[in-house]
């Protein structure tokens, strides 16, 4: 099944293969169709219909038609995605092809559970190096690497072509630890600890904090308690019915203003207006 490929976009054909400049939240959305994609691939299905996988990721199916569409993936009417190479074309996109190697700082209670967890390696990257001040920690084996000392960096960041560097330190460290990274190097951290990281430009931070998840869920926790306090009329009442922006009580929580549109409760994405038409369910753009 041919899944076309237009001129200019990813591709290892053909020379020097361009890459998309896709938009944060697409790259984002990236990893969830991969993983989806594997699993797919392992139960033996060779084909996959953007329902299917938009479901099989978590997201919605117009959105995930595109996403795929700036890759230069846009299935076969009827058919769907070939997922062999759908998996080919988002692995080359987000770099997957080669496995990076990654360093550890800080192995103390997240340092450790990272570098014990087996699934790094099966995603496309390798823990090749932990790090630790502490002198008690150096020396250590976890998974089948010693904790060297953080002094060691600049040595070992260039004999294992590090490109990616994890902070798992406190936050009261972390800038230091960074600087120490960029110093050797390393373009691309993930930050666990709670602080903001500055670094010079053309190095990539992502930073990775589960109590602010947490505290989101809270949010909708909140909301979902100030809905079920209002009386049965509001809640079904929507922008339409009640015009955007409509005051109403909620003496539960004391919220005072709820706009209309908050009945609408929950954090799924919104379906696209209207049904899909077949014409269009695989083949947008095409
Ligand atoms: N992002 C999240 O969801 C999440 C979850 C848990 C913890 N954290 C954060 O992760 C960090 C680590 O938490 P923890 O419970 O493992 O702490 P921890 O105290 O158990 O471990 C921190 C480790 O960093 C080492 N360290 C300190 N300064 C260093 C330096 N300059 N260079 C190298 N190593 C250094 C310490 O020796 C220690 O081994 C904290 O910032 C914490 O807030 C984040």
């Amino acid at each position: 099944m041919s899944q076309h490929r237009p001129a200019g976009t990813p591709g290892r054909a053909g020379g020097v293969p361009a890459l998309p400049d896709l938009p944060e939240a697409t790259v984002a959305r990236l990893p969830e169709y991969l993983r989806a994609l594997h699993n797919l691939a392992e139960t033996g299905d060779d084909t996959v219909s953007s329902e299917e996988l938009a479901t099989a990721a978590g997201v919605n199916s117009a959105k995930l038609r595109k996403d795929l569409s700036q890759l230069g993936s846009y299935g076969t009417r009827g058919v769907g995605y070939d997922v062999a190479l759908l998996i080919d074309q988002i692995e080359f996109v987000l770099g997957l092809t080669q496995r990076r190697a990654v360093a550890l700082v800080g192995v103390g209670n997240l340092g450790h559970a990272l570098a014990g967890y087996a699934g790094f390696a099966s995603r496309g990257f390798r823990i090749a190096a932990l790090f630790d001040a502490d002198p008690a920690q150096v020396g250590e084996e976890i998974n089948g690497l010693v904790v060297q000392h953080i002094d060691d960096l600049p040595r070992v960041a260039a004999e294992e072509s590090i490109a990616i560097g994890v902070i798992a330190t406190p936050a009261t460290a972390a800038q230091s630890v960074a600087d120490q990274l960029v110093a050797a190097g390393v373009t691309s951290i993930l930050n666990f600890a709670p602080c903001v990281l500055a670094v010079p430009d053309g190095v990539d931070v992502r930073k990775v904090d589960l109590a602010i998840e947490l505290q989101i869920l809270s949010f909708h926790e909140h909301r979902k308690s100030a809905l079920t306090g209002l009386p049965a009329g509001a809640v079904a009442s929507g922008p339409a019915a009640s015009g955007a922006g409509t005051a109403l009580t909620a003496p539960a929580t004391g919220l005072t203003a709820l706009p209309g549109g908050l009945a609408a409760t929950g954090t799924t994405e919104a379906t696209p207006a209207g049904p899909l038409r077949p014409s269009n369910a695989e083949a947008i753009g095409s």
